[in-house]
């Protein structure tokens, strides 16, 4: 197994989770937002602020190509749009890569996000009313791409632990 996928909304835990489940597995954890400010030397924000959303996606797509093209096994904690944009979602699905999806409720999502707006651009102006209606929407609208990954584990009311035993359990 070469490339274990973590993806789903934002504030699901892809980057928390995936950090942890790098530490328990030994295997290196490259987050496809650091990659990207990395790569550019911006921060997201400014990113979609200087150059608008099109581009990021175009980036993000090129990107993620290119960290499943490396020979190198990896988990790759994907942004909440990843899969959405740019035939993404087929990439989820192919020899030597594991996909798993954080499925995180509107409730869960909603908690955490209320508190962590500012770094992600298409939701820092909202206010927490706003927010809420904006979660329900758009995992609506998302979930049918985060519903190709090849697993799904369920993370409402569990520890950043217990989430990564479940992950460990579906890679077993
Ligand atoms: N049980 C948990 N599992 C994962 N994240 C949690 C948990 N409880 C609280 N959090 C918090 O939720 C947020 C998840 O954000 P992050 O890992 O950046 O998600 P994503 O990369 O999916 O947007 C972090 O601030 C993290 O500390
Ligand atoms: O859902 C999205 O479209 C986005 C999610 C973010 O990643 P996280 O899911 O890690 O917050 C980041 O890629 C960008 O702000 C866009
Ligand atoms: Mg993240």
């Amino acid at each position: 197994m070469k490339k274990i996928i973590l993806l789903g909304y934002m504030g699901c835990g892809k980057s928390t989770i995936a950090t942890n489940l790098s530490k328990k597995v030994q295997i290196p954890f490259v987050d496809l937002d650091k990659y990207i400010e990395e790569k550019t030397n911006l921060d997201i924000k400014t990113i979609f602020e200087k150059h608008g959303e099109i581009y990021f996606r175009k980036l993000e797509h090129e990107l993620f190509l290119e960290l499943l093209q490396s020979p190198e096994a990896f988990i790759i904690g994907l942004g909440g749009g990843t899969p959405c944009y740019a035939n993404n979602h087929e990439l989820l699905l192919g020899e030597n890569r594991v996909s798993i999806y954080l499925k995180a409720s509107i409730e869960t999502l909603f908690e955490r996000l209320a508190h962590h707006k500012s770094k992600r651009p298409l939701i820092a102006a909202k206010s927490d009313g706003e927010l809420k209606e904006f979660i329900a929407k758009h995992l609506f609208d998302r979930s049918y791409y985060y519903n190709q990954a090849q697993y799904k584990v369920v993370v409402d009311g569990k520890s950043i632990q217990e989430t990564v035993a479940d992950i460990v359990a579906v890679l077993a």
